[in-house]
């Protein structure tokens, strides 16, 4: 049996190349896919066919899928996290420079001399002192960076600013023991946004949005923030609320906004750098993203192994010779493990190995059998009451 796998962006071939063409159909034009791989294609008016299978995102930010509608129907969504936090790091510092040193104004001015004002020469030359002063910036050291979000891009981004010199304060209630050791220990951990905001000159934020994060950054909590500071955007639009911003850039409160989400209004005004969501366009980030989700999302297929989904729990077993594998989402409520276990008795199966996990409202199953099931077997665990799915891996 081949698994069709439909891919709605461009993937690395690096990642693609991964998959065995005897067990995997790959293309962007699967009427029935088993499996989707995406980066930021937009899946919420994506009619999800019965086949689907799995979500893989070759990426971190999965707000452009419907990751709740899709674990009501048992498909997981897989992601990349860390994949691409080096890129979206090197980009933040390169967006802190940019600011701090006008350079993006700064270029465009000697660009102009040339292009508009035809100068060259002793000409071009005066002229380029005699504008400098205009971009006269500040440097680093010395300056405080607050981070919001400490994850995978969060804990470089803030190690990275730390080792240039910089103060770094770093605000995440949710951070995990992980991102907590590998964070510098220089780096000040505070309780609240307001308190971070309060004491910063940059801020960065590198949370997913969500529903607690959108409008995160507010004008009540622009007001309150260092005049002539800087917001470094490389999350997602959503969580700033930009007008709010562009009126503090405009009343002369806050010095940029650089951002990685381009919008009407941002993008033509003179404070804002808006990059054209580059964060992850590096082709190493693209390689590993690609890799990850690829090797993911076989596992799954083949094995019925979650890891690095963000819609239902990791579980992952060793296979064993001579057994036969069922993969069972179910809702997340009492008795589901004793039912499907007195279903499996009842049919005179022999379970070598069970693991269940539970992640807020579902739960996923992996059960090793020994010898073979009859086909009729699926039918009576789909009709547990909570069952959502199942399939013989
Ligand atoms: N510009 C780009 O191309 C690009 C690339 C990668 C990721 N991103 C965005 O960056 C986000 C973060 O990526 P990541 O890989 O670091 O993810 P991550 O999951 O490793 O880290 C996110 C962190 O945010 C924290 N968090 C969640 N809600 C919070 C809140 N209200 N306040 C403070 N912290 C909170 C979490 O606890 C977690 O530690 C992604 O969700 C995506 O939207 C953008
Ligand atoms: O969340 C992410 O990983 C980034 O926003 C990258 O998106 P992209 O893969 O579409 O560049």
């Amino acid at each position: 049996m081949t698994f069709a796998i439909q891919t709605l962006n461009a993937i690395s071939p690096l990642g693609l190349e991964r998959l065995d063409r005897s067990r995997f159909d790959v293309g962007t034009d699967i009427p029935e896919p088993r499996a989707l791989l995406l980066r930021s294609a937009d899946l919420h008016s994506y009619e999800v066919p019965p086949s689907l299978y799995a979500v893989a995102r070759a990426g971190a930010g999965t707000n452009n899928i419907p990751v709740d509608a899709m674990a009501a129907r048992g498909i997981p969504v897989f992601n990349t996290p860390g994949a691409n936090a080096n890129a979206v790091k090197e980009l933040v510092i390169a967006g802190m420079l940019l600011a701090a040193r006008n350079l993006y104004h700064a270029a465009d001015y000697t660009k102009n001399l040339v292009a508009e004002q035809h100068l060259s020469g002793k000409e071009l030359d005066q002229q380029v002192e005699a504008g400098k002063k205009a971009f006269a910036g500040f440097e680093l050291p010395g300056r405080t960076l607050g981070v919001i979000g400490l994850g995978a891009i969060g804990v470089l981004v803030a190690n990275a600013a730390q080792s240039l010199g910089m103060k770094v304060l770093g605000y995440d209630p949710a951070i995990t023991v992980e991102r907590a050791w590998q964070l510098s220990p220089s780096v000040e951990q505070v309780t609240s946004v307001e308190e971070l905001l309060a004491s910063s000159d940059f801020i960065t934020l590198h949370v997913p949005l969500i529903e607690a994060t959108q409008g995160l950054v507010s004008a009540e909590r622009i007001a309150t923030m260092r005049p002539g500071s800087v917001i470094l955007n490389f999350a997602r639009g959503g969580i700033v609320d930009e007008a709010a911003v562009i009126a503090a850039l405009d009343s002369g409160h806050l010095h940029a906004y650089v951002n990685d989400f381009p919008t009407e209004a941002g993008s033509i005004h003179p404070k804002v750098i808006a990059l054209p969501h580059l964060g992850a366009s590096t082709s190493e980030a693209e390689d590993n993203c690609a890799v990850m989700a690829v090797d993911q999302l076989t596992d799954f297929l083949l094995h019925g192994n979650i890891r690095n989904s963000v819609n239902f729990p990791t579980v992952v077993m060793g296979r064993t010779p001579g057994t036969t594998r069922l993969a069972i989402f179910n809702e997340n409520k009492p008795n589901m493990i004793g039912q499907i276990t007195a279903v499996l008795a009842e049919a005179g199966l022999n379970v070598a190995e069970f693991t269940n996990r539970a992640r807020g409202d579902y739960a996923y199953t992996l059960v090793d059998v020994e010898g073979q099931v009859e086909d009729d077997l699926k039918a009576s665990i789909l009709a547990i009451d909570g069952i959502i799915r199942a399939r013989k891996v």
